[in-house]
């Protein structure tokens, strides 16, 4: 078996505003310098969502699981599909299992990347029942501070309850078990911040 490129090592366990747990150097250098060099450009869509409970525009592109049709089969590098192999095998849902004592044995997996140009946000929410637990990935190799962009862990449905507050930079990401009380939001990407991109990589685990 070859070395694990995700490691789950690095974690600090959060309890303000919910639980949460914060990761750091989920990758070697070689593999982060890789992942970061063939981030997903092709094959990305649009989404655009207002509603009550969520409102967004940015691009996504689902990984895992594809669904044959020959956009979400467009060309993945190398890094990304060693990375989509790893995330939906055993010994990463063991680890992510073992972290949050959540029952994911059984569960479906998704994999997906996005990308949040100027402007794009994601309006305070809790996620979706059906979600157990969602590690996301940051992939910005340097994130000015003052452009938006930050994930905000809230104490309330408000956007200006901010409890924490965690910067886009690659090598660190969040694992967010999902509650009723887990509101969190996607800080506007500032207008003036011309050319920034936030990306991003979600690994969720769904109730079986
Ligand atoms: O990208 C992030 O930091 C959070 C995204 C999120 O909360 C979601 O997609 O449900
Ligand atoms: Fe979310």
């Amino acid at each position: 078996m070859s070395t694990p490129m995700v490691s789950l090592e690095h974690i600090t366990h959060e309890d303000t505003p919910f639980r949460w747990y914060h990761a750091r150097n989920t990758f070697g250098q070689a593999d982060l310098d890789a992942l970061l060099k063939t981030f997903p450009h092709d094959g990305l869509r649009m989404v655009t969502r207002s509603g009550l409970d969520k409102s967004y525009a940015m691009y996504h592109r689902q990984l895992h699981p594809l669904d044959g049709t020959g956009e979400s089969a467009a060309e993945l590098a190398e890094p990304w599909r060693r990375f989509v192999t790893e995330v939906t095998g055993p010994a990463y849902r063991a680890a992510v299992a073992r972290l949050t004592g959540l029952p994911i044995d059984d569960g479906p997996v998704e994999v997906n990347v996005w990308r949040y140009g100027r402007s794009c946000w994601l309006a305070p929410h809790v996620d979706k029942p059906e979600k157990l637990v969602t590690h996301i990935l940051y992939f910005n190799e340097a994130w000015p501070s003052e452009q938006g962009g930050d994930l905000l862990l809230l104490g309330s449905s408000s956007e200006a309850d901010v409890v924490r507050r965690i910067p886009p930079v690659a090598n660190t990401g969040v694992l967010l078990p999902r509650g009723e009380d887990s509101w969190h939001a996607v800080e506007r990407v500032h207008d003036a911040a011309t050319g920034l991109e936030r990306l991003s990589a979600q690994v969720i685990f769904q109730r079986g």
